[in-house]
């Protein structure tokens, strides 16, 4: 895996990095891999293949709309070809979650979205032997130290609006932040953008922020939880 792009090997998918510090991760002007979040339909996960996604990602929180039970994610997951990296997005998961989830389904990467602790990071990390992503909600300056204090035990790093106090989900809003605060910031650790992007606006937040990968779940869908394929195929041109 080079450190500052994700690359993924197609027998062992994501390589896992041991964690060391590295060169800060430089902002390139590559095209920006995209990961197609919250997948609940066959269909769509085709969609995402097909367009080019190098990501697809699976919601394995009950209050989500995109939530789908281990047995779904399965089925789906078996019909994503080698070279596209699995993602499971869990919300402060407890490990008994997490290993009957992973009994059933092969994923590559494990994505926490909730308010995991570093070193629960760390220990989710060692239990699963699989790579984490943490996502880290910026509403102004004062995250952003937060995305470098999680990149010392992250894998990757996925920088996400900050949901509102009331919100019911800790992300997958369509909430977006301040881009700029992004502008010039050095990263420990390969980092996607989230939150908020859209086909309209994704080219715009790769050209301002310099961001090598970009997430997105509700902005291409035509309904909560409900994946709508032109909108995929938009996406994934548009941040190319
Ligand atoms: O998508 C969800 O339902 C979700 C639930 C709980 C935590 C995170 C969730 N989604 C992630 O949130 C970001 C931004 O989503 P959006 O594009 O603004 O809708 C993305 O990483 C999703 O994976």
């Amino acid at each position: 895996m080079t450190f500052w792009r994700f690359s993924i090997n197609p027998e062992r998918r994501l390589r896992r990095q041991p964690l060391r510090r590295g060169k800060p991760f430089p902002h390139g002007a590559e095209v920006a891999q995209v990961k197609i979040c919250g997948l609940t339909r066959p269909e769509h996960v085709a969609a995402a293949v097909e367009a080019g996604a190098a990501f697809v990602g699976f919601v394995f929180f009950p209050k989500s709309p995109r939530n789908v039970s281990a047995e779904v994610a399965a089925a789906l997951a078996a019909d994503v070809p080698a070279g596209v990296a699995r993602v499971g997005l869990f919300v402060d998961p407890d490990d008994q979650m997490l290993d009957d989830v992973l009994a059933k389904v092969p994923l590559d990467i494990i994505q926490l979205h909730g308010g995991e602790t570093p070193d629960r990071v760390a220990e989710l990390r060692a239990r699963t032997g699989l790579p984490v992503m943490k996502a880290v909600g910026v509403a102004g300056p004062e995250d952003l130290d937060a995305l470098w204090d999680y990149g010392l035990v992250a894998d990757m790093i996925l920088v996400d609006a900050k949901p509102p106090k009331d919100a019911e989900l800790p992300g997958g809003n369509g909430l977006s932040f301040d881009w700029r605060l992004l502008v010039g910031r050095k990263f420990l650790r390969p980092w996607m953008l989230a939150g908020g992007l859209t086909p309209e606006n994704v080219a715009e937040a790769v050209r301002l922020t310099g961001a090598q990968a970009v997430d997105v779940s509700s902005g291409v869908e035509a309904a909560p939880g409900i994946k709508d394929p032109a909108r995929i195929r938009s996406f994934i041109d548009a941040a190319g």
